[in-house]
């Protein structure tokens, strides 16, 4: 176990204000099981912090995160952080990824960025960072994604020599002067919304907006239906919903029990640590314990593909970025925010080794996602009635009979 890293983190943690809960307890594992948290391979080092949309509220607290020293990924996105980057994070030399964007960051951008030789990409949009780009940003010869979009960076766009660079967006800043020849090569959208001078820049080009909405329809793009469709678990995921929708009726008829009541309060505390994000679309709801660390915007950029249909949505495997993959389905019901949220805490408490445990929900008005664990065994039914072929032996009774007992034993306890 990295013991001083795990000192870091739980100063930082009891440093700071938060409204999700973290599992972070330091008699447990903090590579296989702290929340957003990933070691290296020998366990010996934390390399990975991913903790998007936890409600993180106030500065970083100094001397907590920079003593991470081997930290190569560091994504507090989406949070409420405010105050100036740490100069701390100098120290974090090995760093590739760091993603701040979308927090309450104020104050000018780090003069020497020539500590971070590693990194790759670095994005501070959606903040209140001011002042001008420092031209050390030259010295990030690896940097691929410069992304500072809607900040109040102003002055003039250092001509930035970085082969490497794929992705620039400057746009909806108070950037002045020409783009710079080396910069020339990105599109106009990447500096739109400045007040450029129109020697270089089309001013006809239009100012991108400040994302105020996900772009849902556009990234949750759904590949080719294949009914992939796999593992006993989709099963019983398919009763689990059905329950939900018998026990939403029923609750309607029978007004709040006891039961929900209490489920009600504590499924508040989860979700309004995650609800807040500053754009005011609300996030992920998690349930406690869940190991994930992503937000919405990661779901909605995964790349999906559909599993199966059934009488309640379409269920879609999705892989994020970070190489994550769960399980999303996309429920068809319309239903009131109250009686969903209701549900979804019943539902997110079942814990049994033959159902499938929900990790997270999603509500909107338009837009209602149940997240699971993904299973890659298969479905039960294609293990069942599977065809012999070379490569496929059926199952033998004895399995057969377990498979049913499995199953019978998660419906028992739904
Ligand atoms: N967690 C999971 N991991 C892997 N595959 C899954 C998972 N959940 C569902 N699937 C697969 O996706 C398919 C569709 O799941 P879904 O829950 O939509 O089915 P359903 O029970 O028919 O739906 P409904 O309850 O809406 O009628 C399942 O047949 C299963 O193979």
């Amino acid at each position: 176990e990295p013991y001083e890293d795990k000192e870091a983190l739980l100063d930082f943690l009891n440093n700071v204000n938060h409204s999700r809960y973290l599992n972070w307890d330091e008699r447990t594992s903090a590579c296989s099981s702290w929340t957003g948290v990933t070691c290296n391979h020998e366990k010996s080092r934390i390399i990975a912090i991913r903790l998007p949309g936890v409600g993180f509220r106030g500065s970083i607290p100094g001397n907590t995160l920079s003593r991470l020293s081997a930290l190569q990924i560091l994504s507090l996105r989406s949070n409420s952080f405010s105050g100036s980057l740490p100069t701390d994070f100098a120290k974090l030399g090995n760093l590739t990824s760091i993603y701040l964007q979308s927090n309450n960051f104020q104050g000018p951008l780090p003069t020497d960025f020539s500590a971070w030789k590693s990194l790759s990409v670095l994005n501070l949009s959606n903040n209140d960072f001011s002042g001008s780009i420092p031209s050390s940003i030259s010295n990030l010869t690896h940097l691929t994604a410069l992304v500072l979009a809607n900040n109040s960076l102003s002055g003039s766009i250092p001509d930035l020599n970085l082969p490497t660079l794929q992705i620039l967006d400057l746009s909806n800043n108070n950037f002045t002067g020409s783009i710079p020849n080396s910069l020339q090569r990105f599109p106009g959208s990447a500096f739109a919304g400045n007040p450029l001078s129109p020697a270089n820049f089309s001013p006809s080009f239009p100012p991108v907006p400040p994302p105020s909405v996900p772009p849902k329809k556009k990234s949750f793009k759904l590949r080719e239906p294949a009914i992939l469709g796999i593992v006993m678990g989709g099963c019983v995921l398919g009763f689990l919903v059905v329950a939900a929708v018998l026990i939403m009726c029923f609750s309607k008829k029978d007004g709040n029990s006891g039961a929900t009541e209490k489920s009600i309060k504590k499924e508040d505390v989860v979700r309004k640590g995650v609800s807040s994000s500053q754009h005011g679309v609300g996030n992920l709801a998690f349930f406690e314990g869940c190991n994930l660390a992503f937000d919405l915007e990661d779901l909605l950029r995964a790349s999906a593909e559909v599993l199966g249909k059934g009488t309640f949505g379409t269920t879609y495997k999705a892989a994020l970025e970070d190489s994550t993959t769960v399980v999303v389905k996309r429920l068809k019901e319309s239903v009131g925010r109250k009686d969903f949220e209701q549900q979804m805490e019943v539902v997110g408490n079942i814990r049994h080794e033959n159902v499938v445990p929900l990790r997270a929900y999603y509500y909107s008005k338009d837009e209602k996602l149940m997240v699971y664990d993904f299973y890659s065994q298969g479905s039960a039914a294609l293990l069942l009635h599977a065809k012999r072929s070379a490569d496929r032996i059926p199952l033998d009774w004895e399995t057969r009979l377990r498979i049913a007992i499995g199953a019978a034993r998660g419906i028992a306890q739904i």
